[in-house]
């Protein structure tokens, strides 16, 4: 929540004339400063956007104008420009540009602050807009709050009725609605008939149904790029590679290993007449050049290079009086500089060499008399941002490659974290210069980290609407970027019909496989010394099979097209996970298939192994439960998993057992008893035992719970409340106290039992021994002492 202080002294609020009359001059101002504004407004009708070439001829306020000017904005970006002049007269507006463009500046510059609601998909992207209102509106009073899960729902309760400005997410929004007896939800509810829309999106459709979700009403329509060529941004290269989901791991860890910070330079140089160069090379892929240059008197050589993939340069100088050399070479990945220089007199080298990847610089110069070198050599840091499609599969990935060691700082980003720890993730990526973020697509939409120069995605995306918005965390604003799409063979043609569709430039590139370096080996060594990191495995592996099977394009996903058995190896499993929803389904068409006589009733496909195996695990309490599955299956009630249709005419198909229809017996689990006891809903009998008035006596080791805790447990969980956790930590402990002292006394009386009854035992032997001579002498002793006790 973001309130401005009330200002106080020692003895409380202030309560002086003077700043009364500063506050009422202020109001004044302000007053007159709308009077002219909304007369000015009347300006904005003949006004053309693309003539706009500054914020400042816009009607905004003073304050306004002041925040945008000091946060470096002010030249208004296309869509800024064409949307400003309908929502600043109050008209709904209904936007759609590509990603990166501004749009997040566009829909801030016009709020008045009198009541707005900005309602945003995810939690990340409301805090990067609240910070961005922040910046802007610093100068302003109105209050504004970021109402997003993960918070302290209580903290927010009283306090959110007296925002002006309430940036929120969806679910936290209906929550308050609902749970919140002091928030005010009428002009919610129920929208004020007098109000404006604003709409935007890098993927606006003009479907009627989403214009009437956000409650627009005759909206204007902007569409910035609606000619352009491409829905993707210009600086962005996009790129495909054909991979099988069992090769994707490595293909990742090579893609992160292969961008590690590397700048090696071996420098050496001694000091001892004219031939002028200049040289300029440019080249898309391979630069080798070769150089020798001898001259008595004077070289100089000016050297320009500039090379996307790959740039070596070998270059030997041998001058005896004057050697002046400038050199500039950048290069997207390799340079490779060997450089020998024998120079009797001057020697003068400028050097400026920029380099994405790795830098080799090998160097040497001898020079008799005078040697000048300036030496700037930069090799760029990289920031990757990686998308898997499951939190399950972040968890996993990060704490493998945690594990591994790939030489580059990694992070993980994914909607069950909690969130002030997806907070923390976030600012340090966008800190950062060097790291990956691997995050599911909860850093898809909207996140504003102007650095990323790679974007990886390793499972496809959904659709191609969330393809655009994660390549576009990329290229942003005027910066160029990389993206690149992971496809199996079973994706690719589908998908590429929908990009192509949807004017995606998207190019095909081969992947050397003998450079592809696995970690296989690796991985399996820390997954048999971390038995959690295993559990973590099996969780990705299954939750990536639901996540494929859940898809509603089924011409784009297929989960039997995937080689489980493979897959689960690529994860460093040894053994595969059993997958019973797939099971499930092969045994449900099985069965189906018994009921039509002469059709085939196996299920075969030959890249897929779901059967299940001898060598296959169940880790049902380690990865996720039955029911989970089950509820998985129940929820997805228009998406049914997609079986390939069968080949009758497949001479594999026939010879393969079904497995649905064998006759082996089922070993019996504990599982499946369980499950048929609470089928029959049989209940345990529970003891309950009464004092002489009739009173339940209860047990105070089932009463281990303080009342407190009880009450927290019933209390919906909204975060952390330290103050609260203390008070119920301090009556538990009151409460195990007491146990304790119980425990204590029943140990005591069973202990005093227990001699009792030994003695007795010991006195009836005696009885029935003759004469005392027959016991040991210790017990001897021992009877003595207690017929001379009980005698006195
Ligand atoms: N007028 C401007 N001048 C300079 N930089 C700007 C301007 N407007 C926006 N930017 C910068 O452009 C970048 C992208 O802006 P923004 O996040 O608003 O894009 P977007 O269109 O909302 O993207 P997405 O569709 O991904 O949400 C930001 O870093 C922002 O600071």
């Amino acid at each position: 929540m973001m309130r401005k202080p009330r200002p106080f002294n020692k003895h409380g609020p202030r309560n002086s004339k003077a700043p009364r009359l500063k506050q009422k001059k202020k109001r004044d101002l302000e007053k007159s400063e709308i009077t002219v504004l909304e007369s000015s407004k009347a300006e904005l009708d003949g006004m053309n956007p693309e003539e706009i070439q500054s914020f400042n001829v816009l009607p905004l306020s003073k304050m306004t104008l002041k925040g945008l000017r000091e946060a470096g904005f002010s030249v208004p970006t296309k869509v800024q420009r064409q949307s400003l002049v309908y929502s600043l007269r109050g008209v709904d507006v209904v936007a759609a540009a590509k990603t990166g463009s501004g749009k997040t500046l566009a829909f801030i510059v016009p709020l008045d602050g009198l009541g707005v609601l900005v309602i945003t998909p995810t939690r990340e992207l409301a805090y990067q807009i609240f910070e961005v209102l922040n910046k802007v509106g610093k100068e302003h009073d109105f209050s504004a709050g970021l109402v997003i899960g993960g918070k302290d729902l209580k903290y927010e309760w009283s306090r959110i009725s007296s925002c002006n400005i309430m940036i929120c997410t969806p679910g936290r929004l209906l929550q308050h609605m609902t749970e919140n007896a002091e928030f005010v939800t009428d002009h919610v509810q129920e929208l004020p008939a007098e109000r404006q829309t604003l709409l935007f999106s890098a993927t606006q459709t003009r479907d009627v149904k989403d214009l009437i979700r956000a409650g627009c009403s005759e909206p204007v329509f902007c569409s910035v790029h609606e000619h352009s060529k491409t829905s993707t941004p210009k600086g962005l290269q996009e790129s495909y590679v054909l991979c099988s989901p069992e090769e994707k791991f490595t293909f990742l860890w090579s893609f992160i290993r292969h961008h590690r910070k590397r700048k090696i330079l071996v420098f050496l140089a001694t000091c001892k007449q004219v031939l002028i160069l200049v040289f300029v090379a440019t080249c898309k892929q391979v630069l080798i050049l070769v150089f020798v240059a001898t001259c008595k008197q004077v070289l100089i050589l000016v050297f320009v290079a500039t090379c996307k993939q790959v740039l070596i340069l070998v270059f030997v100088a041998t001058c005896k009086q004057v050697l002046i050399l400038v050199f500039v070479a950048t290069c997207k990945q390799v340079l490779i500089l060997v450089f020998v220089a024998t120079c009797k007199q001057v020697l003068i080298l400028v050097f400026v060499a920029t380099c994405k990847q790795v830098l080799i610089l090998v160097f040497l110069a001898t020079c008799k008399q005078v040697l000048i070198l300036v030496f700037v050599a930069t090799c760029k840091q990289v920031l990757i941002l990686v998308f898997v499609a499951t939190c399950k599969q972040v968890q996993y990935y990060y704490n493998m490659f945690c594990k591994l060691h790939p030489g580059l700082s990694v992070m993980g980003l994914h909607g069950s974290m909690h969130q002030l720890r997806r907070m923390a993730v976030y600012d340090e990526f966008c800190r950062k210069k060097n790291a990956v973020l691997i995050a599911t697509d909860v850093a898809a939409r909207g996140l504003d980290i102007p650095a990323v120069d790679w974007v990886v995605q390793v499972d496809c995306p959904e659709d191609v609407t969330t393809y655009i918005h994660r390549v576009g965390r990329t290229a942003r604003y005027s910066c160029s970027g990389e993206a690149i799409l992971l496809l199996t063979p079973s994706e690719e043609p589908a998908m590429l019909d929908c990009m192509k569709a949807k004017n995606i430039p998207i190019e095909k590139i081969d992947v050397d496989s003998s450079k592809l370096q696995g970690a296989n080996v690796k991985m399996e060594i820390v997954l048999s010394k971390y038995n959690n990191l295993k559990e973590e495995a099996v969780r990705a592996f299954k939750s990536y099979l639901k996540h494929v099977a859940l898809m509603r394009n089924k011409k784009v996903f297929s989960v039997t097209a995937i080689d489980c058995d493979a897959f689960a190896r690529s994860l460093g499993l040894v053994v595969t996970p059993r997958v019973r929803f797939i099971e499930k389904q092969l045994k449900q068409k099985g069965q189906g298939n018994t009921a039509t006589p002469g059709a085939t009733t196996t299920q075969h496909n030959p890249s897929v192994s779901l059967k299940p195996k001898l060598t296959t695990l169940d880790f049902g309490g380690a990865g996720d439960s039955d029911e989970e599955e089950e509820d998985f299956l129940s929820t997805a009630k228009d998406q049914t998993i997609y079986l390939p249709p069968e080949d009758p005419q497949d001479p594999e198909a026939a010879e393969e057992p079904n497995v649905t229809q064998s006759k082996k017996k089922k070993p019996i689990t504990k599982y499946a008893v369980v499950k048929k006891l609470l089928k029959k809903n049989l209940q345990i009998n529970t003891r309950v035992v009464f004092d002489e008035e009739g009173e339940e006596i209860l047990d105070p080791r089932k009463q281990q719970i303080s009342q407190a805790a009880r009450t927290e447990g019933e209390e919906e969980a909204g975060g952390i409340n330290i103050a609260r956790l203390q008070k119920i930590m301090s009556e538990e402990d009151k409460v195990d106290k007491k146990v304790h002292a119980y425990k204590q006394k029943e140990k005591n009386c069973l202990k005093r039992r227990t001699r009792e009854l030994a003695r007795e035992a010991k006195r009836a032997r005696v009885a029935q021994s003759s004469t005392l001579e027959s016991l040991p002498v210790d017990e001897q002793e021992q009877l003595a002492l207690f017929l001379l006790r009980n005698k006195n």
